[in-house]
């Protein structure tokens, strides 16, 4: 290749001055759009949204080869004008270089710590599995919308993780909290905000963009009396939870007179916010997801309770069991797969210039590796586009891990609860269909059930209601 070539930026269709390929990108699913341009464009290619040029990373190998053999220069976050607004620079989601380092290696720390994919961390989702159970069990066989209690359940889990004890889900303090999340994550899939994304010197009247403010300003008014209530029980040789941790961190560094650092008031609320947020909403809706596919699979739903039955019977299930229950696995991973929840991850950028398969990529460019390209890419999947446990499985029904299986991204800004997330699953899931069978609400058909997702920050399902008839 001549050193010319090589100089090129990627190719793409060619923008509008001001409007850039807005006119051709379907702004409810952008993902779907990148899909078809990458038919034509290849594995890296450049789309202008509005003014905004973005490189988009295609196929499982690309965005491997990125994300992990490049990934310092692929693994920096990128821009996005409403959450770089609301964060202020705090956090760990939404940040880089110092603050992004020390609050992403202290979030890990100490989320081990507090059990995360491990024992103490089992034993709150079990308890959590038999709260949940119970609120299914009020709805008697009647259809409910799946909705607000699987987000309740699985919110819980990070709460207890966070601030050191679970909420009652009658507790209007942690639903209207919970609720505030789903509607941020709403709001900022909007296509008003991500228009105003684009132009935010146009577009700063719009009503979604005031409300995702008041939104952000009650949630962090609310962190900040709960965190206000820990500092002042806070026992130093007992920590309840990350918080808690948080908390006397700061003070030793105080104590030993280093206070330029990171462990401000501020990155508390935001990564507290930000572990919330990324936490919650993103494994309700795979769950949401698993059971709306078991209800439009009735064949796969039986297999998956079959070998419950067989290999673990009427106790509770345990992370352990994990390895006898291939079949179910297959599902729960296959369920992933297809949910496909962040088709273009989150945003990156390069942090170089950076010439890669052939083109330059210039430094600060936005970059979306297409995770829903590498969940669905044809070489890499039997059947990409349909819902068939039997990828995760081999020829002898053993579970097979697949390369391919990218749902929580790779490098640098691989999700940083990817183990929590997968206890969570397996748990919520099994614990669920040992109880009960997920049938469509009567009068609807399973070839009914819609599985076209909605689109917000994450793609969820349509608004849909159950029933889960109880079988113990
Ligand atoms: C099924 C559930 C989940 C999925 C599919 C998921 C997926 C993802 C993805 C794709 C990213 C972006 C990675 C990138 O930028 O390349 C991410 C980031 C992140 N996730 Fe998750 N996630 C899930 C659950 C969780 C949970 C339970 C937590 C809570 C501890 C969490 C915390 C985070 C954080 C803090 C980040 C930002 C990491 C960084 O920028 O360094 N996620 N996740």
């Amino acid at each position: 290749m001549s050193s010319k070539e090589s100089r090129k930026e990627p190719p793409g269709p060619t923008p509008l001055p001001l409007l850039g390929n807005l006119l051709q990108l379907d702004l409810k699913k952008p993902h779907e759009t990148l899909i078809e341009f990458s038919k034509k464009y290849g594995s890296v290619f450049t789309v202008h949204f509005g003014p905004q040029k973005v490189v988009v990373l295609a196929g499982y190998r690309t965005v491997k080869e990125a994300l992990v053999n490049h990934d310092e220069a692929f693994g920096v976050r990128g821009p996005l004008q409403i959450v770089d607004e609301l964060n202020q620079g705090h956090g760990v989601l939404w940040t880089n270089g110092n603050t992004w380092r020390e609050m992403r290696r202290f979030s890990l720390t100490n989320l081990k710590d507090f059990g995360m994919g491990r024992k103490a961390c089992e034993d709150k989702i079990i308890e959590e599995c038999q709260h949940l159970v119970e609120v299914l069990k009020n709805f008697k066989g009647e259809a409910f919308d799946t909705n607000q209690s699987l987000n309740y359940a699985v919110s819980n889990i990070i709460a207890s993780m966070i601030y050191g004890s679970r909420f009652e889900y009658e507790d209007l303090e942690f639903t209207s909290m919970v609720d505030r999340i789903n509607r941020s994550g709403t709001l900022l899939g909007s296509p008003s905000v991500q228009v105003y994304n684009l132009y935010p010197f146009l577009f700063k009247w719009i009503a979604n963009r005031k409300e995702s403010h008041n939104v952000a300003a009650a949630n962090r008014k609310q962190n900040f009396a709960l965190i206000r209530h820990l500092k002042q029980t806070l026992n130093p040789q007992m920590c309840r939870g990350f918080v808690d941790a948080f908390l006397v961190h700061k003070k030793k560094l105080e104590e030993s007179g280093i206070s330029d650092n990171e462990f401000s008031d501020d990155n508390l609320v935001m990564t507290v916010a930000n572990l919330f947020a990324a936490g919650s909403e993103t494994t309700s809706s795979t769950l949401r997801w698993g059971l709306l596919f078991m209800a439009k699979f009735p064949d796969i739903q039986g297999k998956v309770r079959e070998e419950l039955k067989r290999a673990v019977g009427d106790r509770q299930v345990q992370a352990a069991d994990r390895m006898n229950l291939p079949y179910t696995n297959a599902v729960i991973h296959e369920t992933q797969r297809m949910a496909n929840i962040l088709p273009e991850s989150l945003p990156h950028k390069t942090s170089r210039d950076i010439t890669f398969h052939g083109h330059l990529i210039r430094k600060g460019t936005t970059v979306y590796p297409l995770l829903m390209s590498v969940l669905r890419d044809a070489n890499e999947w039997e059947k990409p586009d349909t819902f068939y446990p039997p990828h995760f499985l081999d020829k002898d029904g053993k579970f097979a891990k697949r390369d391919a299986f990218m749902p929580f991204s790779a490098g640098h800004r691989m999700c940083l609860g990817e183990s929590l997330a997968r206890m969570e699953l397996f748990i919520f899931f099994t614990t669920l269909l040992q109880h009960f069978r997920f049938t469509p609400a009567p009068g609807v058909l399973e070839e009914d059930l819609d599985l076209t997702p909605r689109t917000g920050l994450s793609l969820t399902p349509v608004p849909h209601k159950l029933c889960a008839v109880s079988c113990m």
